[in-house]
């Protein structure tokens, strides 16, 4: 689709835009050899969608970090700016290496009131999104239109987990107080493999890998009988690298939108206008 609306040129970029939004390139993927209530779309986003969306959340955690740390990325980015990167390289080439980033040992309590999810989360850094950096990143609001259009209803929490190289996500079911009955969930950088088991004893099992811009939804009782993990591993190349995930559950309450961690992200929005990073 990309290709094809740099092949029509910018002043046809509606009609890119109507048949992008018609749903019809990226929904005619969805696959359906799941349990009812998982979906999934392996490549909903194109490479540049999915770098818009990176870059982004990326923005957004980082801006949360100390300036000791964005001074360090700085550097970094100053010192690899002869590569400049075009919106055709895979968005794992927008991670700095693990040591440029403030990655969490494992997630513990404080500040999250979701007390199971203790040592569930390894090598992660996560971030409650009150709001997208809309005016930093000139076409994200159109991908976020089309992402938020895949969700079943619109009283959401978004929440972003970046997953340090050697990060993982140990099996668990999301707390059910802390969200309602669906959650889906994007993948951005390196793929990664989500393993879903039944609770019960011999439960149903099935895995897939989640590459960069594919998109799954669990609802219902999926999202209740079965436990979710990402491993440290990917199917089969070995190479295992970033990924960052944003999480968009259905809110159990408006309250659940009043969220300390939230409320920081509100405070640090420092930078300029960047289009097309
Ligand atoms: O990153 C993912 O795809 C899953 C994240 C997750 O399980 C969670 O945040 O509860
Ligand atoms: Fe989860």
């Amino acid at each position: 689709m990309a290709a094809l609306c740099r092949l029509i040129g910018s002043s046809r970029m509606g009609i890119c835009r109507l048949l992008k939004n018609s749903g019809y390139h990226h929904h005619h993927s969805t696959v359906h050899q799941f349990p009812d209530g998982f979906s999934y779309w392996p490549n909903y986003f194109t490479n540049k969608e999915q770098r818009t969306l990176l870059s982004a959340s990326l923005y957004k955690l980082d801006s949360s970090e100390t300036r000791q740390s964005r001074v360090k990325r700085k550097e970094y980015w100053k010192s690899r700016s002869n590569d400049d990167q075009t919106e055709l390289d895979p968005p794992a080439t927008l991670f700095a290496p693990d040591d440029m980033y403030e990655f969490q040992e494992v997630r513990t309590t404080s500040g999250f009131p979701k007390g199971h999810f203790d040592g569930v989360i390894h090598h992660y850094r996560e971030m409650h999104l009150s709001s997208w950096p809309i005016d930093k990143f000139c076409d994200l609001k159109s991908v976020l239109d089309r992402l938020y259009s895949l969700c079943p209803t619109q009283d959401v929490q978004t929440h972003i987990l970046h997953l340090a190289s050697h990060g993982e996500i140990l099996p668990h079911v999301d707390n059910t107080s802390a969200s309602g009955r669906w959650i889906l969930g994007v993948s951005l950088g390196h793929e990664r493999v989500l393993k879903m088991r039944e609770e019960s004893q011999d439960g149903h099992e099935f895995s897939l890998t989640l590459p960069s811009g594919s998109v799954y939804l669990q609802r219902d009782d999926i999202r209740y009988s079965y436990l979710h993990s990402i491993s440290k591993n990917t199917q089969e190349s070995g190479v295992v690298g970033q990924r960052l995930s944003i999480m968009i559950r259905v809110s159990p309450s408006p309250m659940s939108w009043l969220n300390p961690q939230g409320f920081l992200t509100l405070m640090t929005v420092p930078g300029s206008m960047t289009c097309n990073p």
